[in-house]
């Protein structure tokens, strides 16, 4: 058969058998990656009608029949509404739907030759708007949440595509005629559009598996930051901010102090009413610190029943003040646990940063200290570092 097919069927088929393949590829990964699947499976669905749409065409691109002409037009709609579910928005339902209707006006207006250019006309803006509304999507995406440096390139295979279709409304504007001649024969603008449209595709695919690669480094960077128990970040995540914030301390000569804050009397908890009611407790009291923190600082669950806060720009009176406001929350809101209140209450060390010469394993036995002096004296208190309160060098 393909011996004898025209330059334009075989062009349009092999299109056809890209999105083919790719309708397969993204169906196992839809069922693979259980997370996401109501935006592959649109994916599958742009794919397989897009499929669809070129065999048709290869068959009948004379007189392209009303069926695959809409099938290409919902493909590229169900392509954009993946992507808007995929990356946690709404789909644009009502700019579909204005969409569609001026597609079935461009099918109203038939395919005689002389309403054809119109025809196309239409149907290429409609196409063109789709790509260029769903380039916006992925630039605004990549801009915002994946924050990419050059954001535009996660746009540029759907841009392309919506400039070539962009480019067809031209022609069919301003030389109707070639639009009428070319397009129902086998001409070089069939099997170029052809062509374009296997890189156009192969991009669009390849922008999708940047947007899943993109979501899957994200995540594992979010485990690898965070507690599982409590959300917050966890010690490695705080190290480096610490580490980051020393650098910037010297540079800039700004003032920070560190709280550390450890639960009183926690394994009682543990030993009375079990591990998982302890665990209970620790969410609880994580959610009580994140609620009472400053924008400006920094909250992690260093390990066990230790929290470390960093409080950027805070002198050493700011953050006591910070630490008591914390202390007094904690104690005056016990956990509600199956009818009962179970009391809860924290020690809090801070130490302050004292200038240039500073280190931070100085920093944190200052504030390991502190919180050791906070245990000593009876707990459920704020103890400022005794070095902390002696004269400093000038700072910021
Ligand atoms: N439920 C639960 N308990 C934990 C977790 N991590 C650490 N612990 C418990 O925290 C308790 C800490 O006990 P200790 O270090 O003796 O301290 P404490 O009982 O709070 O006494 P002080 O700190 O001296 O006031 C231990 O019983 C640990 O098993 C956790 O993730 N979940």
């Amino acid at each position: 058969m393909l011996a004898t097919a025209s330059s334009t069927e075989i062009a349009f088929l092999m299109v056809a058998l890209i999105q083919g393949v790719f309708a397969i590829v993204w169906g196992i990964g839809a069922y693979a990656v259980a997370t996401q699947r109501n935006a592959v499976l649109h994916w599958v669905a742009w794919s397989a009608l897009s499929a669809f749409t070129w065999i048709v065409l290869a068959n009948q691109f004379q007189q392209p029949p009303f069926i695959a002409v809409l099938a290409g037009v919902i493909a590229v709609m169900a392509l954009q509404r993946g992507i808007r579910l995929f990356i946690g928005e709404k789909p644009p339902q009502r700019a579909h739907l204005v969409l569609l209707v001026v597609e079935l006006l461009a099918l109203w207006v038939g395919n005689a030759p002389e309403s054809r250019p119109l025809q196309a006309a239409l149907n290429y803006s409609v196409l063109s708007s789709l790509y260029f509304y769903t380039a916006w999507d992925l630039y605004r995406h990549a801009r915002d949440r994946l924050q990419f440096r050059l954001p535009v390139i996660l746009a540029l295979p759907v841009l392309f595509g919506g400039l070539a279709y962009g480019s067809r409304v031209v022609r069919a504007i301003v030389d109707p005629q070639s639009v009428l001649t070319q397009m129902a024969a086998d001409s070089s603008l069939n099997v170029h559009g052809a062509l374009i449209f296997v890189v156009l595709v192969l991009s669009l695919h390849a922008t999708l598996m940047v947007l899943v690669v993109a979501r899957l480094v994200n995540e594992l960077r979010r485990l690898s930051r965070h507690d599982g128990l409590t959300g917050l970040l966890n010690r490695r995540a705080m190290e480096e901010l610490l580490d980051a914030q020393v650098e910037r301390s010297r540079r800039a000569e700004e003032a920070f102090a560190v709280m550390m804050l450890d639960l009183d009397h926690f394994k009682r908890i543990n030993d009375q009413h079990g591990h998982p009611v302890g665990d209970l407790a620790l969410k609880h009291v994580a959610s009580l610190l994140a609620e009472g923190m400053p924008t400006s600082a920094s909250l992690a669950r260093f390990g066990g029943e230790e929290f470390v806060v960093l409080l950027r720009g805070a002198s050493a009176s700011q953050a006591s003040q910070v630490a008591e406001r914390l202390r007094e929350s904690l104690a005056s809101r016990p956990l509600s646990h199956q009818g009962n209140l179970l009391a809860l209450s924290v020690s809090i060390g801070v130490a302050q940063w004292r200038g240039r010469t500073d280190e931070l394993a100085q920093l944190f036995l200052r504030a390991d200290g502190a919180l050791f002096q906070a245990k000593v004296q009876g707990r459920n208190r704020v103890v400022l570092s005794i070095e902390t309160r002696a004269p400093q060098p000038a700072m910021a």
